[in-house]
């Protein structure tokens, strides 16, 4: 098999790690990201031939860094997506007892999928966001008084981390979503996969009021939106929107797109899997 390159938000042994090694396997090579945006980045300028993001929780909802590098000009193109179960752990340096902690370290989304554990076991300790959970799980090590949230895992890619206590999310069958990022529309998975039946579209209404507007002429069946800013517009409160279609074939996406077009809407196709 053609040699590839997958980038993730790393480091190894976060759940973009776990997510990556499912779609991809142990014969890919793997290139670690500081942080979501860098994995965009390694795509976009073709360091890797692939980057797996994360796009929403099912139960704290969308990734707000994916959705804003999905504004960028070229952001890539998702070809794939990946549903991975979520079960966090508490982990500390060894040594350490609960009653120790004062500060707990994870990625937002962790954070928020734990939010009753926290406020029940650690109502008064200082909560801090790092870029992913197994960047916690590496910064607890130097402190006598931190946890971190993160998959258990991380006690194997880390020496030296305990658990304190597992399967602590808010919900049993928590899961998240990721996207298979490429270049282009272009490029090819290694491995086969279904027929493509969704897509990602990327809407810039003239004015935000008029998505109900764009979305009737899209006349596409749509199964989610997400919207952030439009940071580029000099009005207030100007949204770019991002529209998943399903059930749907590549030309009824594309003919969607160009009717989009014929109005004046920007739109953008952001995906096909
Ligand atoms: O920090 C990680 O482990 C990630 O892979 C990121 C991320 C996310 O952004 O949602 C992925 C899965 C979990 O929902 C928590 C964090």
């Amino acid at each position: 098999m053609e040699d590839f390159v997958v980038a993730f938000l790393g480091p190894p042994g976060t759940f973009c790690h776990q997510a990556a090694h499912e779609r991809f396997g142990s014969s890919t090579s793997y290139k670690s990201c500081s942080t979501i945006r860098a994995v965009f980045e390694a795509v976009a300028s073709r360091t890797v031939n692939f980057g797996v993001v994360p796009q929403e929780n099912s139960f704290f909802g969308s990734v707000i860094e994916t959705y804003d590098a999905f504004r960028d000009e070229q952001p890539g193109f998702v070809l794939d997506e990946i549903i991975l179960p979520v079960q966090h752990c508490l982990l500390a340096p060894q040594g350490v007892k609960p009653s120790d902690i004062r500060r707990i370290q994870s990625h937002e989304q962790a954070i928020g999928q734990c939010r009753t554990f926290l406020s029940q076991y650690f109502p008064s300790a200082s909560l801090e966001k790092v870029s992913s959970t197994a960047a916690a799980a590496e910064a607890v090590l130097k402190h006598c008084d931190s946890a971190a949230i993160c998959s258990r895992i991380c006690t194997v890619v880390f020496d030296g981390l305990q658990v304190l206590f597992q399967n602590i999310q808010d919900h049993q069958n928590n899961r998240t979503r990721f996207y298979v990022l490429a270049p282009d529309a272009t490029s090819q998975l290694p491995l086969p996969r279904p027929i493509s039946s969704k897509g990602l579209i990327r809407i810039l209404p003239t004015d935000s009021r008029r998505i109900a507007m764009a979305l009737a002429t899209l006349s596409l069946p749509v199964s989610r939106i997400d919207r952030r800013p439009d940071t580029k517009s000099l009005e207030p409160f100007q949204d770019v929107y991002f529209v998943e279609v399903e059930e749907t074939d590549v030309g009824e996406v594309v003919q969607g797109i160009q009717r989009l077009q014929s109005t004046k809407v920007e739109a953008k196709l952001l995906g096909l899997w």
